[in-house]
């Protein structure tokens, strides 16, 4: 049989940026955070993203999700370029296709565990389908917890109530900023376990930013920011290497 390679298309890749620039203020006070990234995240791949206090990683992150627009360059989410959109549609792409995740668990402390997963369905005008709820909750393994209240549950716990949240559109892409920031080392590596399994059992994509090498080295591979440009990347990272580039890089 021939041997036929596939060329990548469009339909490969979750998340691209193109020479994406991002400016804060203006005149003397402007702060380029993201200088000309160009970058392709895969379908199905968990991606840190790393570097220096101020390099740009949560600007690349926000750019990414359409969180922030960018001042210059182009943004896709699958097949949608989102310059082109307005707010309203900016919106609605965000609530469709991304998950976000953030080291503030950023639950309603109103509502339940149940209540808070189902807030994006709700938010949609979605109709709960309850058996993929309960699956959710499962999978993060609050299968029990669903009365119980924020309050009433760890910090890895509650993280695990916000992945499930992330979870519940199905979106494409989950996209987290730090999110074992707060954590100890067991709830962590549980976090961190469940991302890896977002990516290799459910075909998602993972967009992780974090400080930390062993946070970083569950990843797929691991990019290097540096005064708001990409400074090299590293697959399969072991915490030693991404380490050894954190030291090259300067102060972290
Ligand atoms: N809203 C804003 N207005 C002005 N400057 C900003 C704004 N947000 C970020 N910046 C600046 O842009 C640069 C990149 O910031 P960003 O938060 O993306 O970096 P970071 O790598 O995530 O930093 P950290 O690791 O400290 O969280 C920094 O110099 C920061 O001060």
């Amino acid at each position: 049989m021939a041997n036929v390679v596939r060329r990548a298309t469009s339909a490969d890749y979750s998340i691209r940026l193109g020479s994406v620039s991002k400016v804060y203020g203006s005149a003397k006070s402007a702060v380029q955070a993201l200088d000309t990234v160009s970058i392709e995240l895969r379908r199905g791949t968990f991606t840190a993203v790393m570097g220096p206090s101020g390099s740009g990683k949560s600007t690349f992150l926000n750019c990414a999700a359409g969180l922030d627009r960018p001042t210059s360059g182009s943004v896709w989410l699958g097949d949608v370029e989102l310059s082109g959109l307005d707010e309203v549609q900016l919106t609605e792409v965000r609530r469709q296709r991304i998950g976000f995740i953030f080291q503030a668990y950023n639950l309603l402390g109103a509502l339940t565990v149940e209540e808070n997963v189902m807030l994006p369905l709700r938010l949609a005008d979605k109709r709960t389908d309850r058996k993929f709820l309960r699956e959710v909750l499962t999978a993060v393994g609050l299968g029990d917890y669903l009365k119980r209240r924020p309050s009433e549950l760890s910090g890895g716990q509650q993280q695990r109530v916000a992945i499930a949240r992330a979870l519940i559109n199905q979106p494409d892409v989950v996209v987290a900023d730090e999110p074992t920031g707060a954590l100890d080392t067991r709830s962590s590596r549980q976090v961190l376990e469940l991302l890896r399994s977002i990516v290799d059992d459910r075909g998602q994509t993972v967009l992780m930013v974090t400080h930390d090498p062993v946070v970083a080295s569950f990843a797929d591979s691991v990019v290097f920011l540096a005064d708001g440009k990409l400074a090299g990347d590293l697959t399969r990272p072991t915490p030693e290497q991404v380490a050894a580039r954190m030291t090259h890089l300067g102060e972290w």
